[in-house]
C-alpha cells in the first residue's frame, strides 16, 4: 500500500519533518547560529592539519606581539600563538562540554523516562535525587573535586555532567507524565507492545524536541562553566583552553587588554550561537502545523478549490435531505495564544445511505473531522467554529451525555486498530452484549442471540467459540469483524469507519471491505470511510472529499475524482496511491432505509455450515 509520504512536491511541502527544517532555515538567527557552530566545529576538527604553530611553544621574543603574518591574532605573554591556542582550546572546551552534556543526557533522559512512565518508588527516589542535586552549589562541588582528584578538566566536566542531569530529568519526566495517559499509549499497551517498545516508539518521539533544545542550552552552560573553572585554575593550566587564556589575559589586562578579548569572544560567540540555535529549533517545532506555515501555493489552491466547501455558516449550500451536514468546521487544540487550528473550516454533507470517502495524506485532518462528528476529540481538542447537523440536530450544542447516547446507536464507529479497541480483560461476547442490552434494553438471552447472529453475519465461522474468547485469542481480522458486528449491532444511521482495513493483511482487507459493502447495502446506513487509500475509495464510495492540510480541496462523485480530478493535489495523491486494477462496481440499489430499529441480520452461508 503506497503511503502518503510518497506523494510528491505539494504533499512534501506540508510534511511536518521537512517543515521543521524549512522553518528553522528561514529563521535568520537560527541559520546564522547553525553556520557559526558548524564553522567552529570544523575549525576544531581540522586544527591539526592547518599548519598552525604549536599552541604551547614558548618564545619570549614574540611575547605580547601584535597581529602579524606569523601570528595572525598576535602572541600572548609567553610568545605563544593566540590563534593556535584558541583553536586547540576549542577542542578541549567543546569536548569537555560535550562530555558533561552526554553524561547529563544519559542519566537525565533514562531516569526521566522511567520515573515519568512507571512512577512509583523510582520516581520518588529520582525526584529526591534531582532536588538534592539542584540544591548543591555546583562550583563548590567542583572545587572540592579538584582538591581531591587534581586538575583534570575531564573529571571536572564528568562531575558537572552529573550535576546537570536535572536539566533533562525534569523536562523528560514532565513530558512523559503528560503523554503516558494518551489513548495511543494505552492502545499500544493493549495491543501487546512491550514497555521498552512503547517508550522507544511512542514516548521518545514526544520528548525528542525538548531534549534537543535542552542539549543546546546545557552545552552553552557547560562551555561557560568550563571556561570559568579553567579561569579559576581548576584545570591543568599548561593545556591550551579558552578558560586558561582568559586567566592569562586577565592577569595581563593592564599591559595588553587584547589578550582577554579573543577567548572572551570565543566563549561568548559559542554560547550565544547555542542559545540562538536552541531558540530557533524551539520556534520551528512550535510553529509546526500552524496555518501560516502551509506554503502559499498550497493554501491558494486549497482556498480556491471549491469555495462552496469553505462556507462557514451552518447548513450553507447543503441539501436539506442530507443526513449529516458539516459546515465551516474548524478544530483546534489549546486556547488563546496557544490555540493551534488543525482543521480549517471544512464543509461537506452525507446523504442517507450514501458512502462518502474522506481521503487525504497523513495529517490532513481526516481523523479530526471524523472525531468531531463523533464528539470524541482527544483531550485539548475542540470544535472552534462551524456546525455539525445530524438529522437536523446540531451536534456541537449537545451535552456530552446527549452525544454519548447517539454514539453506538445512531452514529457508529469502526476504528483503525481493532486489537486496541477490544478490552483484553473481557470476553468478546460480554463486550458485544453489554452495549446491546444497555442501548436496546433487551434481555441477556436476547442480546446473546443477537450477538451470535451478528458474529455469524460478519463472517465468523465459529460464533460460539469467538463469543467465549478473549481478544488475544482471535486474529486481527476476526477482531475487526467483531468490531464491525458491534458497530452495526444497533442499526446505526451513520457509520464512521476510520481506515478500517489499514491494520489488516491484504486478503483480510478485501474480505472486510466486501463485508462493509454488503452490510451497507443491507441496512442502508450512510458511511463515512476515512482512508488514504484510493483502492478502498474505488471499491466502496459514492462520493469523495479530498483533504489536504485541514481543508477539503475537492469533493465530487467517485468516478469523476478517479477519472478527471480537478486538483493537482488529488491527481498526485491518485498517482501515488491508486493501486493497479479496475474499479469494482458497486450496486447501490435500495439503500435508503432509515428505520432505526435493530434488524435481524441474515446469517451467512459460511456461518451456517
Ligand atoms: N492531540 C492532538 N494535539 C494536537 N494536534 C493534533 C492532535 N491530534 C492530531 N493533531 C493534528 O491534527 C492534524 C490532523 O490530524 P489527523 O489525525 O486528523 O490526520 P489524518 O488525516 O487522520 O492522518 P492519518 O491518516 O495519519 O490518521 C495533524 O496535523 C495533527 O498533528
Amino acid at each position: 500500500m503506497t503511503l502518503p509520504t510518497e506523494v510528491p512536491t505539494a504533499v512534501e511541502d506540508v510534511a511536518p519533518r521537512s517543515g521543521v527544517v524549512r522553518r528553522f532555515l528561514r529563521n535568520p538567527l537560527g541559520l546564522a547560529s547553525a553556520i557559526i557552530l558548524a564553522l567552529i566545529i570544523i575549525a576544531a576538527v581540522l586544527v591539526p592539519v592547518l599548519g598552525l604553530p604549536d599552541p604551547n611553544a614558548v618564545n619570549l621574543r614574540d611575547a605580547m606581539k601584535p597581529p602579524s603574518p606569523q601570528h595572525l591574532l598576535g602572541a600572548d605573554s609567553s610568545g605563544r600563538d593566540i590563534l593556535s591556542r584558541l583553536l586547540w582550546g576549542s577542542r578541549i572546551n567543546l569536548l569537555g562540554a560535550a562530555l558533561a552534556v552526554v553524561i547529563a543526557l544519559i542519566i537525565g533522559v533514562s531516569a526521566g523516562l522511567i520515573a515519568g512512565y512507571y512512577g512509583g518508588w523510582f520516581d520518588s527516589i529520582s525526584s529526591w535525587f534531582n532536588n538534592f542535586t539542584m540544591a548543591l552549589p555546583g562550583i563548590v562541588v567542583l572545587l572540592a573535586v579538584r582538591a581531591v582528584v587534581g586538575p583534570s578538566v575531564w573529571i571536572a566536566m564528568a562531575v558537572f555532567g552529573v550535576l546537570l542531569f536535572p536539566g533533562f530529568f525534569r523536562v523528560v519526566r514532565g513530558a512523559v507524565q503528560t503523554v503516558r495517559s494518551e489513548l495511543y499509549v494505552d492502545a499500544a499497551r493493549v495491543s501487546g507492545l512491550s514497555d521498552f517498545r512503547i517508550i522507544g516508539r511512542h514516548i521518545l518521539t514526544v520528548v525528542r524536541a525538548p531534549v534537543i533544545i535542552q542539549i543546546a542550552r546545557l552545552l552553552s552552560i557547560a562551555i561557560a562553566i568550563q571556561a570559568g573553572l579553567e579561569f579559576l585554575g581548576v584545570s591543568d593550566s599548561s593545556t591550551a583552553s579558552w578558560g586558561s587564556m582568559l586567566n592569562d589575559g586577565f592577569r595581563k589586562i593592564t599591559l595588553n587588554p587584547i589578550l582577554i578579548l579573543w577567548p572572551a569572544l570565543a566563549v561568548g560567540l559559542v554560547c550565544m550561537a547555542l542559545v540562538l540555535f536552541a531558540n530557533a529549533v524551539r520556534d520551528a517545532l512550535e510553529d509546526r502545523g500552524k496555518q501560516g506555515n502551509i506554503p502559499r501555493r498550497a493554501r491558494k489552491a486549497t482556498d480556491a478549490a471549491h469555495p462552496q466547501e469553505q462556507a462557514t455558516s451552518a447548513g450553507a449550500l447543503q441539501p436539506e435531505s442530507a443526513l449529516l451536514s458539516v459546515a465551516g468546521l474548524k478544530v483546534a487544540y489549546g486556547y488563546g495564544r496557544t490555540e493551534k487550528e488543525v482543521v480549517h473550516g471544512v464543509t461537506f454533507h452525507v446523504e442517507q445511505g450514501e458512502v462518502l470517502g474522506l481521503v487525504g495524506e497523513s495529517g490532513s485532518g481526516k481523523t479530526q473531522t471524523a472525531f468531531s462528528i463523533l464528539g470524541l476529540l482527544p483531550e485539548g481538542g475542540h470544535v472552534s467554529a462551524g456546525s455539525i447537523l445530524f438529522d437536523g440536530q446540531e451536534l456541537t450544542s449537545l451535552s456530552e451525555t446527549q452525544r454519548a447516547s447517539l454514539r453506538g446507536t445512531d452514529i457508529a464507529y469502526i476504528p483503525q486498530e481493532p486489537m486496541s479497541n477490544l478490552d483484553p480483560a473481557f470476553r468478546i461476547g460480554y463486550q458485544l452484549t453489554i452495549p446491546l442490552r444497555k442501548r436496546l434494553g433487551i434481555s441477556k438471552e436476547e442480546a446473546t442471540r443477537r450477538a451470535l447472529a451478528l458474529l455469524a453475519r460478519v463472517g465468523i465461522v465459529d460464533p460460539e467459540k469467538v463469543f467465549k474468547s478473549y481478544p488475544h485469542e482471535i486474529s486481527g481480522g476476526m477482531a475487526q469483524r467483531v468490531l464491525i458486528a458491534g458497530a452495526v449491532s444497533c442499526n446505526p444511521r451513520l457509520l464512521i469507519a476510520d481506515e478500517p482495513t489499514t491494520a489488516l493483511d491484504v486478503t483480510v482487507q478485501a474480505e472486510v471491505l466486501d463485508l462493509l459493502r454488503d452490510l451497507q447495502r443491507e441496512t442502508g446506513m450512510a458511511v463515512i470511510m476515512v482512508t488514504h487509500n484510493f483502492g478502498v475509495v474505488a471499491d466502496i464510495c459514492d462520493r469523495v472529499a479530498v483533504m489536504q492540510a485541514g481543508r477539503i480541496v475537492e469533493i465530487d462523485d467517485v468516478d469523476r475524482i478517479l477519472s478527471q480530478p480537478s486538483q493537482d493535489y488529488t491527481r498526485r495523491l491518485l498517482d501515488s496511491m491508486l493501486e493497479d486494477g479496475p474499479v469494482r462496481p458497486y450496486p447501490f440499489e435500495d439503500a435508503s432505509s432509515t428505520d432505526n430499529t435493530p434488524v435481524e441480520l441474515p446469517v451467512s452461508a459460511e456461518a451456517k455450515e
